[in-house]
């Protein structure tokens, strides 16, 4: 499976294709609309959000509610786009548009964004053509993608979820027994914390930042059930599919760093407080009796649930500004903004639960036959039940 996306974050709208999903999944516009949903929501968001109502459009792929096999296009419109028609038109420049473009020009750039690396390395004196391209506005097909990796992954018994485990310094110390309750508490909470307490703390210091013109980071973890023993591979380095889901988190904006399970904690300890001991049984199989490791050993998938953490750094666009240069002028001036996200942990935290689900379901399409889901299916029942027999 792959997959491409487009789109500027105030221009017409975005557009991804996806190629390489099995024929016969079902799948509907509505199986992506409520990820997307899901994305646009959490405490801290900005004005951008009420703007924008993100609902697909499926133009290719999808017939009656299935699959085809043939690449799967998704279409997202801008709702902002009627008040940036000019600015953004793909037409050549009118006359009578230029005032209106050139309020809009940006020749200072804004630290913590792509603006200035991007300028130079494209050559543009109006950074607007770096900065329409690298918003997060993107990671709405990110996830429209993640949405349909993970109705494949749901037909195959595989479950993602994600939570929110550190808002600005406050942690979370809840716990859940299934990953059914932490779907369901993490949802529930407007900061998608499943430890009460603390998301009212964290609330608080999401308000508190927005006060005070500043932003704040955080920590989500993405958990993972059921995913069959052995997928992804030990053999090279560009197959190791631990190495893939940190590029996967890695790339989201703003995201600084992943952790696999224990992940910089496995520097503190002692290797036998890292390594998972592993026990056999009838009914189980092969198992761990502690899974620090995150359901990973040399690239390859333990059976365990999966565990990643990403970290997001606090929102680059401050209220309280930083100082920068323009670019044209060359003098220092101090960086006012119209609108931002305070925080948009919460929002990030979908953006990662989806490029890692679209990670495992590509490494299950990579090592069974995935033309048709049928056959995509018996292949892997057949290979958790060969697994269990080991
Ligand atoms: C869901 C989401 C929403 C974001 N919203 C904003 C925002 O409102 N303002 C802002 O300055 N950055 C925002 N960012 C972060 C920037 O897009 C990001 O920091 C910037 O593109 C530079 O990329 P880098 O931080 O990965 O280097 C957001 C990121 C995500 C994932
Ligand atoms: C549009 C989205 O997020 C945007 C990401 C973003 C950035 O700089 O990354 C800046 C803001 O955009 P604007 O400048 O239009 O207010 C966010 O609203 C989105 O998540 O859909």
């Amino acid at each position: 499976m792959r997959f491409l996306t487009a789109g500027e974050s105030h221009g017409p709208g975005l557009t991804t294709i996806i190629e390489g999903v099995p024929a016969h999944l079902p799948l509907t516009q509505e199986d992506i609309n409520v990820e997307l949903k899901r994305r646009q929501g959490g405490h801290g968001r900005g004005r951008r959000m009420k703007i924008e109502k993100d609902l697909v459009t499926i133009t290719s792929g999808v017939r009656h509610g299935m699959t085809t096999g043939a690449p799967i296009a998704l279409t997202v419109t801008n709702d902002d786009y009627v008040h940036w028609e000019q600015v953004m038109s793909a037409e050549p420049l009118k006359a009578e548009d230029e005032h209106r473009v050139q309020t809009k020009t940006i020749t200072r750039p804004r630290p913590g964004h792509a603006d200035l690396n991007g300028a130079i390395k494209y050559n543009h004196r109006d950074m607007r053509n770096i900065l329409e391209r690298s918003s997060a506005r993107e990671t709405t097909m990110r996830v429209a993608v993640g949405s349909v990796a993970k109705k494949l992954l749901k037909e195959l018994g595989i479950t993602v979820g994600v939570h929110v485990v550190n808002i600005g310094g406050v942690k979370a110390s809840g716990t859940y027994q299934s990953i059914d309750e932490l779907i369901e508490r993490a949802e529930a909470s407007a900061v998608r914390c499943i430890d009460e307490e603390a998301s009212e703390q964290m609330k608080t210091a999401i308000d508190e930042a927005k006060k005070n013109g500043d932003s704040i980071g955080g920590v989500v973890q993405v958990v993972a059930t059921g995913m069959p023993q052995g997928v992804g591979s030990h053999v090279h380095y560009d197959r190791k599919l631990d190495g893939k889901i940190a590029g996967a988190v890695m790339s989201i904006n703003a995201f600084k760093g992943v952790e696999v399970g224990i992940g910089f904690e496995a520097a503190n300890l002692p290797g036998s407080q890292v390594h998972d001991e592993i026990y056999w049984n009838e009914d189980e199989g092969y198992k761990r009796s502690t899974n620090r490791l995150g359901g990973f050993e040399g690239g390859m998938t333990t059976g365990m649930p999966i565990v990643i953490n990403g970290v997001m750094k606090p929102i680059p666009t401050l209220y309280k500004p930083l100082k920068s240069v323009d670019i044209d002028s060359k003098e220092t001036f101090e960086a006012s903004i119209e609108r931002s996200d305070s925080c948009a942990v919460p929002a990030a935290a979908v953006v990662c639960e989806n490029v890692v689900a679209f990670e495992l379901a590509n490494s299950l399409l990579e090592m069974f036959s995935a033309d048709r889901f049928d056959r995509l299916k018996e292949q892997i029942d057949a290979h958790i039940e060969e697994a269990s027999r080991f």
